[in-house]
């Protein structure tokens, strides 16, 4: 794979000083999914609004397909399909003058045969002479991201494409997602769903505070997730953990009256056979047990709280 959009050093300091980007470096493949996380005001939207030239960066670069977005606008733009997060668009035109109009707008020669394959794609054929008004949210969300695609751009970026939408149409996002990664369309998409990165991304970047704190393939962070642990609720509270459980990785909760064990289900033995024998051994009488699994989310509050404000 090769490079598609490369940022380097990418700063935005707002006028009233404010640091919404603080050197942020990241290399996209063509082709790749990415996920941006990030709490309310990490910077997302600034991230992706300096990419497609709508604000101008403090310092740093940007090129999309070799073409610098300050240099050589027109044509990184035109590479560039942008779904943002605000419904904005005329209520009473229909949905083919749409999605036509916005190609017009890259100076884009008339071509209804791409028009027809977009609207095809995204299941909006049989509504293109619906006006905007008579759509459903979900609708309205897709033509959205044929109006982003009418000028055939490589790279589509989508900020919060799922926002208050239902999850049996979250779902039919995801599948139009993957379409056009088949497609061979490079997709970089910001999300609070967790669940949405794990769904559909390659890779997820987790951004706070205008930096990038981690961008990792998905595969190695569920890996990170693969992490359980299993409470064991004791009849009675114990001072100190016995002598011969000191070989497995166990806390003492608070109150002295539970332990922590944690093991990784994706080792080839999670050891819990050996505990359980071990605590019976021990004398210890189970009151409970339970297990909890540490999910992305986990790792992502850790990653976000962890940071200085
Ligand atoms: N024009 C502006 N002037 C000053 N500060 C701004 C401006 N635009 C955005 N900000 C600030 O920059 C920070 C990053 O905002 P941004 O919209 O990029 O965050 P985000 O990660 O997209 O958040 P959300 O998830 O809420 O959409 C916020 O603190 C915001 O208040």
């Amino acid at each position: 794979m090769t490079a598609i959009l490369t940022i380097t050093d990418l700063k935005k300091t707002y006028d009233d000083g404010f640091k919404a980007l603080k050197g942020v470096s990241l290399t996209i493949e063509r082709g790749e999914i990415l996920a941006l996380l990030g709490p309310n005001g990490a910077g997302k939207t600034t991230l992706i609004s300096t990419i497609c030239g709508m604000v101008t960066p403090t310092s740093g670069t940007v090129t999309v397909d070799g073409h610098d977005t300050q240099a050589d606008y027109r044509a990184a733009r035109a590479m560039i399909g942008l779904v943002p997060q605000e419904i904005a668009l005329q209520p009473f035109e229909t949905v083919i003058n749409t999605v036509r109009f916005s190609r017009g707008l890259f100076g884009k020669a008339r071509n209804d045969a791409h028009i027809e394959s977009v609207l095809r794609k995204l299941s909006l054929w049989d509504k293109k002479d619906t006006q905007i008004t008579a759509l459903s949210g979900g609708m309205k969300r897709r033509v959205l991201i044929a109006k982003a695609l009418s000028h055939e751009p490589r790279i589509l970026f989508l900020d919060e494409p799922t926002a208050g939408v239902d999850v049996a149409l979250r779902k039919d996002m995801w599948d139009t997602v993957a379409d056009l990664k088949a497609d061979g369309v490079t997709i970089i998409l910001t999300t609070h769903y967790i669940e949405e990165a794990e769904a559909i991304a390659d890779r997820v970047g987790v951004i706070t505070h205008g930096e990038l704190l981690l961008v990792q393939d998905k595969e190695t962070l569920m890996a990170q997730m693969g992490k359980k642990q299993i409470e064991v609720q004791l009849g009675e509270a114990i001072k100190a953990i016995p002598e011969s459980l000191a070989r497995f990785d166990v806390k003492l909760g608070e109150g002295g009256d539970s332990l922590v064990y944690t093991y990784d289900t994706h080792g080839e033995r999670t050891g819990i056979t050996g505990l359980l024998v071990a605590l019976a051994e021990a004398g210890l009488v189970l009151r409970d047990v339970q297990t909890r699994q540490s999910s992305l989310e986990d790792i992502f509050v850790d990653l976000v709280d962890g940071e200085p404000a």
